[in-house]
């Protein structure tokens, strides 16, 4: 289970720019500097301006926001996929963009698990096997990681299906396996990048059940990327909606009256 001591993820000031000469750009950008501006002159393209969100152990926090608008480039700095040009990312108290390979490596295998939209699993495994994987690159023992795997495809209603392959099964199925390899590393934050906007509403409806189901259990410091207006109010404790790189609006959620009204009005209720 997280660590009750875990402090959160934190992010400050964080600014992405994507082109050759990125830095060159970024004092501009911080004195007003707009994205088309960016493009136009120098060819640049803004990801990400200014962003601050402190996102508290535990919660769900939902990233909203139309196509193009940052919300993938926003999550793969969390475990340094993408490299900021300027700014911190600060997971349980630590940068994640200081660490050297080592450490960042050490980090992503214990720190951070992953939930993709297109389900992600290698279609010669098993759902057991699928779920074994990231025990596997941990160096978990075999008969500990089975215990462990068995009891996360029990819980996310997959049990019967262990010996079976990908496709196999429905979507919601593999997005079930997903969250069960997900789960199964113990890490304290929890990235989901649209993970169930493949899925049909109902099964996704279900998927977002399950979610809540076992986050009461869990507290994982969740972060979770989707367009529906709904799945965000239904999921999140907390959102940010990001256009062009920045973030707009932040709302509270699941006091869904304010978070409703603040989304569609376009103000703040709630940090
Ligand atoms: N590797 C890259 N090189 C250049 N520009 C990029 C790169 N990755 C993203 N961008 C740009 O950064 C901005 C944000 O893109 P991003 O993919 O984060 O948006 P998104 O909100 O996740 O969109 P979608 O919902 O379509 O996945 C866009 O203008 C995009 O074109």
């Amino acid at each position: 289970m997280a660590d009750k001591n875990f402090d959160g993820i934190k992010i400050r000031n964080l600014y992405k720019i994507f082109g050759r000469d990125a830095q060159a750009h970024v004092e501009a950008v911080k004195k007003g500097l707009t994205k088309t501006e960016l493009n136009e002159r120098f060819g640049h393209i803004l990801g990400l301006k200014d962003i601050n969100l402190d996102m508290p152990s535990g919660n769900i926090q939902v990233i909203m926001g139309l196509s193009g608008s940052g919300k993938s480039t926003l999550i793969r700095h969390i475990n340094r996929l993408i490299d900021p040009t300027d700014g911190e990312v600060l997971v349980n108290g630590v940068d994640v963009v200081k660490m050297n390979e080592n450490e960042l490596r050490e980090f992503r295998r214990h720190q951070t698990a992953m939930v993709f939209q297109k389900f992600a699993l290698l279609p010669h495994r098993s759902v057991l096997d699928n779920t074994l994987f990231g025990l596997d690159v941990q160096g978990v023992s075999r008969s500990q990681s089975i215990d462990v795997a068995m009891r996360w495809i029990e819980r996310v209603g997959l049990k019967g299906f262990e010996e079976k392959y990908p496709n196999q099964l429905s979507g919601g199925m593999q997005q079930r396996v997903g969250l069960a390899r997900a789960l199964s590393n113990d890490a304290p934050v929890l990235l989901m990048d649209e993970a169930y906007s493949a899925l049909d509403p109902l099964i996704r409806m279900d998927m977002q059940t399950v979610l809540l189901d076992i986050q009461k259990e869990i507290k994982k410091t969740i972060v979770f990327i989707t367009h529906d207006l709904d799945e965000a109010l239904r999921l999140g404790d907390k959102i940010a909606i990001l256009r062009d790189g920045e973030v707009i609006q932040r709302a509270r959620a699941r006091t869904s009256f304010c978070a409703r009204r603040t989304i569609t009005s376009r103000t703040s209720c709630g940090r």
